[in-house]
């Protein structure tokens, strides 16, 4: 488990104060892949950075697995790292060495007898699916072949959580996705925590357990993935459900269509097709759909309509009421009579 309690974290450029971190709570639970989401200077990095040590709190405490990191020594401190892997958007891994060798700087950074190595890298090698490019060197291999190097370089000390930092944001699409695929693998297999911090809600659409969310320092926001979708609560995680459902109507649909605009949701059994037929029939008002999408999140149907409700006021209005009773999630965008 990992424990952020009261954390602030200040920085001072040019004698101005900058504050990263602003009293940061959150609790990663053990086994979790957990996403840190957020805009560009939103702190994410320096949130991560703190779980190994490689920045401290200006005020607060990080616990991992219990143990309060400001009371370890420095030799501790470098044990803890040992146990905790890092990946990240640009792979760092030495050109000179092939992939045998920069997994096997990694066993010797973490200890493991020479005589151990052959085996050890055979496993790691296995692990992430890169038999027969042992002896390729980084410039031999994709995008996706060097970021499972990485990893496993991060997996050679037997870690019990991993870190990563934009870890896809520089693989394309297809590969992102083998690569998200084998993060859920080895969190399912080993048990392993995974902390990853992006900028995509993609990402944490297609891995996530639970997601923070963050905007100039601050947690806005924390949920499961599924509920951070159907029930976003905070501006900033709106905008990102938005963006990822592509479910903004442009400005001059807005303007132009007559009627209540609404928007609803429906997720699994409850379609938002048929209880919209049932309101046309009940209320005798007239729907039109201008936007939906249905998506799945963790394999849970998750839609969203926007209509337009025509008719006369008081039926409108009560379809509206009803509809709200059905669905739970409604949300007028937009009322012109
Ligand atoms: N060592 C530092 N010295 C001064 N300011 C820093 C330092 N590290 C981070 N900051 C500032 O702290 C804020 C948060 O930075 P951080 O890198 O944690 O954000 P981020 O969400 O990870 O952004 P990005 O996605 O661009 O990496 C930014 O305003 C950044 O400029």
């Amino acid at each position: 488990m990992i424990e952020f309690k009261g954390i602030t974290k200040r920085f001072v450029r040019d004698r101005t104060p900058i504050f990263a971190l602003r009293d940061v709570n959150l609790t990663i639970q053990q086994g979790e892949i957990f996403g840190i989401i957020g805009e560009s200077g939103a702190g994410k990095s320096t949130l991560l950075r703190l779980i190994n040590g490689l920045e401290t709190p200006t005020q607060g405490t990080v616990k991992v697995s219990g143990i309060k990191l400001s009371d370890l020594s420095k030799g501790s401190l470098r044990e803890l790292r040992l146990k905790i892997g890092m990946i990240f958007q640009h792979f760092q891994l030495i050109q000179s060495r092939n992939v045998s060798d920069n997994i096997a700087f990694a066993l010797k950074a973490a200890g493991v007898k020479r005589s151990d190595f052959p085996s050890r890298i055979k496993e790691l090698v296995a692990l992430v699916g890169l038999e027969g490019f042992e002896t390729n060197f980084p410039s031999q291999l994709s995008g996706g072949q060097k970021q499972r190097v990485g990893i496993a370089r991060a997996l050679a000390n037997n870690p019990s959580v991993l870190l990563c930092d934009e870890a896809t944001s520089a693989l394309d699409p297809v590969t992102t996705l083998q690569i998200l695929e084998l993060l859920k693998d080895l969190n399912e297999r080993l048990g392993l925590t995974i902390i990853l911090i992006t900028h995509e809600i993609d990402v944490v659409k297609q891995i996530c357990h639970r997601v923070a969310v963050m905007a100039h320092g601050e947690v806005v926001e924390v949920a499961n993935t599924y509920d951070i979708f159907s029930q976003p609560t905070h501006d900033v995680t709106k905008h990102y459900v938005d963006t990822a459902l592509q479910i903004e109507l442009p400005e001059r649909i807005l303007r132009t269509t007559p009627g209540k605009i609404i928007r609803l949701q429906f997720t699994g059994e409850k379609t938002g097709e048929s209880t919209l037929s049932e309101a046309i029939k009940q209320f005798d008002i007239s729907v039109s759909i201008l936007h939906g999408k249905v998506d799945y999140i963790q394999n849970v149907a998750f839609g969203v309509l926007i209509v337009s409700l025509t008719g006369p006021t008081l039926h409108v209005n009560r379809a509206l009421t009803w509809l709200e009773e059905q669905l739970h999630t409604l949300e007028v965008i937009q009322d012109v009579a």
